[in-house]
């Protein structure tokens, strides 16, 4: 279980804003366009960054753990670049234990493992990343971005690992269309520090956006100061058209 409570995050201004979610052993995607928060939010999450308020894995508060085993992530951050992926394979098979031939998987898709982290393409890195987290077989699962710069062929098994090897947790996307692959998640929204939801996956794609606080309204969401709310049906912009979260602010001209 993942519980957040009021958090906050600062850089050298307030990113995060009073984020308030919870994850009983579900499925999640966190939906957002670029700059709203997904990787700062999913980094306090995994310990990474200082955080204010209180984020809970299974009971534990984050910023007092270190080095909890049943959380894996994908974040750059957990990894040390100057690693080949086969030293990498072969520290976290003696110590977790990989449930997936990571080598095996990466040949497939022409990745090297005897190449370092630094020394792969921003594609080839993520793909790196996010199968040796799953790969690990943790309780908990925190992927950034999984598709991000990977081509179309090859989001394809991507999607394929994480259906297969996902587990309660939360993936970040930008990327609406991607959220249609994972149908059976329920989502949040982040859009500029602040976290809106639960609303099922199905749901989201089957709601148009309308301006305005709608009592009907699945979810109400807030861009720019201004209430936004999906509603059902087909009167507004229908969000499985949108494509990416970052036509939102166009479409709506907020
Ligand atoms: N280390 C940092 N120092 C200062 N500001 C930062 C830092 N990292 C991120 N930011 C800022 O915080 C905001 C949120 O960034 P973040 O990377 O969390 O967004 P995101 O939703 O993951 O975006 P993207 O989809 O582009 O990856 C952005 O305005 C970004 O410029």
């Amino acid at each position: 279980m993942i519980e957040l409570n009021d958090v906050h995050v600062y850089y050298d201004r307030e990113v995060i804003k009073g984020v308030n979610m919870k994850v009983d052993g579900e499925k999640v995607l966190l939906l957002g366009p670029n700059g709203s928060g997904k990787s700062t939010l999913l980094s306090a999450i995994a310990g990474i960054i200082p955080y204010k308020g209180s984020i809970k894995i299974d009971g534990m508060e984050v910023r007092n753990v270190k080095n909890y085993n049943e959380v894996a992530t994908n974040l750059p951050q957990a990894f040390s670049i100057g690693l080949t992926i086969d030293d990498i394979i072969e520290i976290y098979g003696e110590l977790k234990g990989l449930k997936i031939d990571v080598k095996a998987e990466l040949e497939k898709l022409g990745i090297k493992t005897k190449k370092k982290i630094y020394q792969l393409s921003a594609g080839q890195s993520v793909i790196v990343r996010t199968l040796i987290a799953l790969a690990t077989d943790p309780k908990v699962i925190l992927i950034d971005e999984p598709f991000e710069n990977v081509d179309v062929a090859k989001r394809k098994i991507v999607v394929n690992w994480l259906k297969e090897h996902g587990k309660e947790g939360i993936i970040v996307t930008h990327e609406v269309d991607i959220a249609r692959q994972f149908s059976d998640y329920k989502a949040f929204i982040i859009l500029e520090g602040k976290v809106f939801g639960p609303i099922t996956v199905s749901d989201l794609l089957s709601s148009s956006v309308v301006m305005g606080e709608d009592p009907s309204a699945l979810l109400t969401l807030e861009i720019n100061g201004k209430k936004v709310s999906l509603v059902r049906g087909d009167k507004g912009y229908k969000m499985d058209m949108i494509g990416s979260l970052e036509r939102l602010y166009n479409l709506l001209e907020v």
